[in-house]
């Protein structure tokens, strides 16, 4: 699915926090938003997702402009996984999985046999199946998150939004999420601090400062050493590994702006 986001503006507390935002996000892509803590990622990933009431520009899903949509109907279309999703703790695993068919479901009638069938695959494609009937409250942090993108697949979205779904996640974990996200041929909008995994996996990436995009491109063209000192305030260098993969190496922090009298 075809996402456009026209002049997008978002405002809350008397301040601007999405600022003017333009891109085009074709279908099947993969793109990631990255920017320093505070730059607006969720903000903007919330807006996308019809969370948020913009209050200047627009929202389009192929062409149609999604302000004003119900919740069920842009949950038909697009799933969000926000970065520390509360659920309510006294359910299992499987049914906060099982969430994701809401908004297919008729409201009087218990899960179809399509949605069972749904929901396993979720489970079986994160790695689940085998805590399936285990109590919400005793999952691991990485294992919520988890959780939380199967439900996002049982939804069966033509665009997936996540919010920094790596956080919680072990080395393994991130990199089959990663390939999962890359291999799918749904339209992917993920906020990522991974400098790395974004490079590495993103077709587009979108570079974020203070409410807007401030570079948009290829990852080889987005991640400059200078423009990662200029935005992050970090002494880094790209690179490639021994596989080819373009590689972001931090050395650490660097002054955001040049000290006067410094060599
Ligand atoms: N509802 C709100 N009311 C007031 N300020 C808000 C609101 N939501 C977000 N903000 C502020 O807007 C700015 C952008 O927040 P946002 O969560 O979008 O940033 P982010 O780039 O996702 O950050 P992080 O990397 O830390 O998750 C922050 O300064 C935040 O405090």
């Amino acid at each position: 699915m075809r996402i456009t986001i026209e002049n997008l503006r978002w405002a809350a507390a008397g301040r601007d926090i999405v600022r003017g935002v333009d891109l085009e996000i074709g279908s099947g892509e993969t793109v990631g938003l990255l920017g320093p803590n505070g730059s607006g990622k969720s903000s903007l990933l919330r807006c996308v997702a019809g969370m948020r009431t913009p209050s200047a520009g627009a929202v389009r899903y192929e062409g149609q402009d999604i302000r004003g949509w119900s919740a069920r109907r842009i949950a038909r279309h697009t799933a969000f996984v926000a970065q520390a999703a509360e659920t309510e703790s006294d359910l299992r695993l499987g049914d906060v999985v099982s969430l994701g068919r809401t908004p297919f479901r008729d409201r009087w009638r218990g899960p179809s046999r399509t949605d069972h069938a749904v929901v396993e695959a979720a489970l079986a494609r994160l790695g689940l199946t085998h805590l399936r009937d285990r109590d919400w409250k005793t999952l691991s942090g990485g294992e919520r998150q988890r959780a939380h993108i199967a439900r996002a697949l049982a939804q069966q979205p033509r665009c997936i939004l996540l919010d920094e779904p790596t956080n919680h996640l072990d080395v393994r974990h991130r990199f089959e999420l990663m390939d999962l996200l890359a291999g799918t041929d749904q339209t992917v909008l993920v906020a990522l601090h991974d400098l790395s995994l974004a490079a590495r996996y993103c077709d587009r990436l979108v570079l974020m400062e203070r409410g807007a995009p401030v570079a948009s491109g290829t990852p080889r063209d987005v991640l400059t050493p200078e423009r990662l000192r200029d935005v992050f305030g970090i002494d880094a260098e790209t690179g490639r590994d021994g596989r080819g993969n373009l590689t972001v190496t931090c050395y650490g922090s660097a002054p955001l702006h040049p000290v006067a009298g410094s060599a």
